[in-house]
């Protein structure tokens, strides 16, 4: 899957590495007029894994994550999700399956005219015939999920916090009652208080719900706390994959400033 070999596999951290792959990229290229962001990647997801995605800056992270769920275009390659190529599903099949996934976007991406209940009811509207009472009701549930005061659903965007910004996209892309969760940097922004208070909620929410989490981040702390594993982006591939103490072992100058570096350094591993 990877270009450079971890020096000695451990113990994969999971127990096994015999689930189920939920996402499966092979020879995916990405690429916009000259310029090719993503060439020949592979990736597996596994079902209930934490999935940390890291790599440097503009390395495709977001272009990943957005070709995975069909927003970007592939020039090559496939991405199967819950064993089907989504190339070649229907419209309607990959509806369906974009229904069993939930997306907390970069900046949120909430609807500023809209109250947080309403945001958190748009891919409920969207999908499901139900009556607007009942609409109403589930996104409140949601909105409690995720840890909110109840009379944050009657606020617009505008008048949160960048926490309760992050939380409420969170609700709105478990509306749906997803298997899946993408995150686009959960933690950016917000106070070490706040982004350790996410972290919890993401771990909570995996052991209650059973989400599968594709999390991309340039935030050590997360990556140590709450992933299952790591993909390190370079190259335009997956440079390498394992858990954070087995990333620190691999003989790559990138990865090896990254995982050793002065600020990985300071935090406790295992
Ligand atoms: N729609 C687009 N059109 C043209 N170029 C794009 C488009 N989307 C992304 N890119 C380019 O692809 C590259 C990778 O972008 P991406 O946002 O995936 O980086 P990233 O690894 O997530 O970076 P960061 O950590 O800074 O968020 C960048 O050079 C970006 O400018």
């Amino acid at each position: 899957m990877s270009d450079v070999a971890l020096p000695a596999p451990g113990p994969a951290a999971d127990g096994g590495d015999d689930r189920e792959a939920v996402i499966r990229a092979r020879g995916l290229t990405v690429g916009f007029g000259d310029k090719l962001i993503l060439e020949n990647l592979d990736l597996d997801v596994r079902r209930g894994e934490i999935l940390g995605v890291v790599g440097g800056s503009g390395t495709g992270k977001s272009v990943l994550l957005r070709t995975i769920i069909g927003l970007n275009r592939r020039r090559a390659g496939t991405v199967e999700v819950f064993g089907r190529d989504l190339g070649t599903a229907s419209a309607a099949e990959r509806s369906a399956i974009g229904q069993r996934w939930g997306v907390l976007f970069q900046q949120g991406a909430l609807f500023s005219s809209l109250t947080v209940a309403q945001n958190v009811g748009v891919p409920i509207r969207e999908h499901l015939d139900l009556p607007s009472a009942l609409v109403d009701d589930f996104a409140r549930l949601k909105i409690e999920l995720v840890g909110l005061p109840a009379d944050a659903a009657d606020k617009y965007p505008a008048e949160l916090s960048g926490g309760m910004i992050k939380r409420a996209s969170l609700a709105r892309a478990l509306a749906l009652d997803p298997e899946i969760v993408f995150l686009d940097e959960p933690t950016a922004g917000l106070d070490p208080i706040g982004a350790a208070d996410f972290d919890r909620l993401i771990l909570e929410l995996r052991a209650t719900l059973g989400l599968t989490v594709f999390m991309v981040t340039h935030d050590l702390d997360s990556l140590v706390e709450i992933t299952d594993r790591i993909a390190v982006l370079g190259n335009r591939k997956v440079l390498v994959d394992g858990t954070f103490a087995e990333l620190k072992r691999v003989d790559h100058p990138w990865v090896n400033a990254y995982f050793n570096g002065p600020r990985a350094e300071r935090l406790k591993i295992g």
